[in-house]
C-alpha cells in the first residue's frame, strides 16, 4: 500500500520532508500540502503533483489523505493534531508536540479515548546510529549504572527571530527527550547557569546557557547551549557510568591532511547532520502506517514531557532557582506503571 501523506507546513524542514518522502522512503507518495503562505503551498505542491488545501482542517478531512505531517510553527501543532485524532488518522507532528504542557495534555486525552495510538512526534535523534549504539551499550550494562551525562548542543549562528526561552524550547528540547530515551529515566528539575554571553550574539539573546538537569534515580546532565559557537554543528554526549564511558561519535568524515595540517569536516546544520535519523524516522513511521500498526515512534507522552521539562528549563533562567518539572504520571496507555 501507498501511504498518502498531506504536509501541513511548507516551510524549511516542511520541504526537507516532502523531498524525503518522495525521494528517499518508499511506500509514501504526498498527496496534499497547505500553507498559510498560499505560495510556498503551491510550488511545494506543484513539485510532487500534490493538491493545495487552504487550510489544515480541509487537508485533514480529505479522502486522498491517509496520514497527515505537521511541519507548521509551533503554536499551531496542538489544533492540527487534535484535527487529526478526530478524523482517526495517523499523524507526525514535528517538535514541539505542542508549546504548552495544557495543549500537550488536550492530545493526550483525546488519543487516549480514542484507543489507539495515532501520534507520533519528530525527535529525529532516537533513530540516530550514533545514540542508538549509545542506548544499546547503556542497556547492555558495559558502563555499569550511568551517573553523569555531559552534552553540548551547538549551532554556528541563529536568525535575529531566535530568542534566549528557544536555547531551551527549540534547541535543548532534543537532549531533553534523547536523554530520557537514553537513560529510562524521567528528568525532575532543571537549572540554569548563564556564563559570559558571546560578542557573537544578536543584543537581545543570552548565548551560551549552560542547563544542569536532575533524573529521578539521581543523575546528574550538565547541557551546553550554544547557538552562535560560529565553527559548525557540533552535538556532543558523553555518559559516564561506574564501570566506563561510552560517547557519541562524530558524524563519519574523511581526514585532510595538507599544508601542515591534519583536518575534519564539522557540519553546518542539523539538516546534514541528522539526514540518516530523519531517513530512517521516516522509513519506520511510513513503514508502521502502511502496515496499520499504532505509532511506535516518540510519542504523545514523550512530547507532553519535552514541552513540561523545556517550559521548566524557561522558568529556571528567568527565576535563577531550580525547578522542579511537576509532571503528571505517566498513564498506563502509555506504558505507566502503578
Ligand atoms: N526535528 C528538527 O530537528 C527540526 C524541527 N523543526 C520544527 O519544525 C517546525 C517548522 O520549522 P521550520 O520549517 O524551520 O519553520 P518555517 O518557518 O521555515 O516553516 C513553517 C511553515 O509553516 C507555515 N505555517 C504556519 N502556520 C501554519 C498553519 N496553521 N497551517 C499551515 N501552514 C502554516 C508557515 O507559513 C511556514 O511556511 C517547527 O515546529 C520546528 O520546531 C524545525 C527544524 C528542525
Ligand atoms: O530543531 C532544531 C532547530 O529548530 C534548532 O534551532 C536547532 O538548535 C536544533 O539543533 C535543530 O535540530
Amino acid at each position: 500500500m501507498t501511504v498518502r501523506v498531506g504536509v501541513i507546513g511548507a516551510g524549511w524542514i516542511g520541504r526537507e520532508h516532502i523531498r524525503r518522502l518522495t525521494e528517499t522512503v518508499t511506500g509514501a507518495r504526498v498527496t496534499a500540502v497547505s500553507d498559510i503562505d498560499v505560495a510556498r503551498a503551491e510550488e511545494a505542491a506543484a513539485r510532487v503533483g500534490a493538491r493545495v488545501f487552504a487550510n489544515g482542517a480541509g487537508l485533514i478531512a480529505a479522502d486522498d489523505v491517509d496520514a497527515v505531517l505537521v511541519t507548521s510553527w509551533g503554536p499551531t501543532h496542538a489544533g492540527h493534531v487534535l484535527d487529526a485524532i478526530a478524523a482517526g488518522k495517523p499523524v507526525f507532528c514535528e517538535k514541539p508536540l505542542a508549546t504548552t504542557a495544557e495543549d500537550c495534555l488536550r492530545i493526550v486525552e483525546a488519543e487516549t479515548a480514542h484507543g489507539v495510538r495515532l501520534v507520533q512526534v519528530g525527535f529525529m535523534r532516537r533513530y540516530d546510529a550514533g545514540y542508538r549504539r549509545m542506548k544499546q551499550i547503556v542497556d547492555s550494562g558495559r558502563i555499569g549504572e550511568p551517573l553523569m551525562v555531559h552534552c553540548a548542543h551547538r549551532n554556528p549562528t541563529v536568525p535575529e527571530s531566535y530568542r534566549t526561552d528557544m536555547a531551551a524550547l527549540d534547541s535543548a528540547v532534543h537532549e531533553i527527550d534523547v536523554l530520557r530515551w537514553l537513560l529510562d529515566d524521567e528528568i525532575v528539575s532543571a537549572q540554569v547557569v548563564l556564563p559570559r554571553s558571546t560578542s557573537k550574539r544578536h543584543p537581545h539573546l543570552k548565548d551560551p546557557q549552560i542547563m544542569l538537569f536532575e533524573t529521578a534515580k539521581g543523575i546528574r546532565i550538565d547541557l551546553e547551549v550554544f547557538v552562535n559557537c560560529r565553527y559548525g554543528y557540533d552535538i556532543q554526549c558523553e555518559t559516564v557510568g561506574e564501570e566506563g564511558v561510552v560517547r557519541l561519535p562524530d558524524p563519519a568524515a574523511v581526514g585532510v591532511r595538507t599544508a601542515g595540517q591534519h583536518s575534519t569536516e564539522v557540519l553546518a546544520d542539523w539538516v546534514g547532520r541528522f539526514a540518516d535519523a530523519f531517513d530512517t524516522e521516516f522509513r519506520e513511521w511510513i513503514a508502521d502506517v502502511a502496515a496499520g500498526n499504532e505509532a511506535t515512534g516518540p510519542s504523545a507522552w514523550d512530547g507532553y514531557a519535552a514541552t513540561v521539562i523545556s517550559n521548566a528549563t524557561v522558568e529556571a533562567r528567568k527565576s535563577g532557582r531550580i525547578m522542579t518539572t511537576g509532571m503528571k504520571p505517566r498513564p498506563a496507555f502509555y506504558g505507566g506503571g502503578a
